[in-house]
């Protein structure tokens, strides 16, 4: 492991702070909200958007401006992007740089993984700096093995960026492959490896987080997971349109719901385009997860 990490959250030798030390200092400030910028087709429709790219820039800043002073980070989904090609991934790059612009952390959920080699080049394009794509913390699928990650989470260290790496996902499918092991489940394993990697953060919240779905019920304590253990952001989607509650997520995660970042996409989204509305609906799932 190259890069240390100070307790202030300092990376040794580059005066930059972590990124488990920036976000843990957003949703101090702001609350434990994520905005999903996920621009369906559906949604860019009952905007009065088309569904092409520039109906899509006019979307992702319109989500950024409404929010971007109250939610601790914002997270593009890529692949409705992606989907629209090069002209998509301009708009995506522009989003990016609007987000560093107006000091809202960025996550964007690309869901990367591959063998080591290739991981490079999916580490150099959302965690290098200079990057056009570059990102405050990317999403990783750990399925071709955690330590295939490495090139991301070493480049994350060095350059105060951080990851998310998919443990329990949200979606009913996701128990077939993650619960499998018993004591030794899948996914507790790669709860594990993210707490040794997060050794390397001594302060409060280190740089590598997990994607642990609002809506896993009591799947963490069957397959006795401590998450407070993993000293790392917790990201939880599955609110609003898939279903779970703030109140869900408080029961879910227990002891570790100081760690846990709730994300949101299309509950909130739905209440567009009008920023008021939007904040509006941004601001009730924020109470909801302060508790208020
Ligand atoms: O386990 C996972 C991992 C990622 N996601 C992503 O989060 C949003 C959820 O959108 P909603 O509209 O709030 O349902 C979406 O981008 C997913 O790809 C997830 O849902 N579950």
């Amino acid at each position: 492991m190259p890069e240390q990490v100070s307790a202030a959250g300092q990376v040794s030798g580059t005066g930059r702070e972590s990124f488990g030390s920036r976000l843990g200092a957003a949703m101090a400030a702001r609350g434990p909200l994520c905005v999903g910028i996920d621009p369906h087709p559906a949604l860019l429709k009952s905007w009065g958007l088309d569904d092409d790219a520039a109906g899509l820039r006019s979307f992702s800043l319109t989500v950024l401006e409404a929010v971007a002073s109250l939610a601790a980070a914002v997270k593009p989904q890529v692949a409705l992007f992606e989907r629209h090609g090069s002209a998509g991934m301009a708009v995506l790059e522009e989003l990016l740089a609007a987000a560093r612009d107006e000091s809202v952390l960025t996550i964007a959920d690309a869901k990367r993984g591959d063998i080591g080699s290739t991981m490079a080049a999916y580490a150099d394009a959302w965690l290098r700096d200079g990057s056009p794509l570059a990102a405050d913390s990317v999403t990783l699928s750990p399925y071709l093995g955690f330590e295939s990650l490495r090139p991301a989470l070493d480049l994350a260290a060095e350059t105060g960026r951080g990851v998310f790496v998919l443990a329990l996902t949200s979606n009913p499918e996701g128990p077939s492959v993650q619960h499998v092991g018993g004591a030794e489940s899948v996914a507790r394993r790669i709860a594990s490896a993210a707490a040794a990697e997060n050794t390397r953060y001594p302060g409060a919240l280190g740089s590598v987080g997990l994607v642990v779905g609002a809506t896993v019920g009591s799947a963490l304590a069957d397959l006795g997971m401590d998450l407070a253990a993993v000293h790392g952001p917790i990201l939880a989607p599955g609110l609003g349109a898939q279903g779970a509650t703030p109140a869900d997520l408080r029961a879910t995660f227990g002891t570790a719901y100081p760690q846990v970042l709730g994300t949101s996409s299309r509950d909130i989204l739905a209440a567009g385009p009008g920023l008021g509305g939007l904040r509006e609906a941004a601001l009730r799932t924020l109470d909801g997860l302060r508790g208020e």
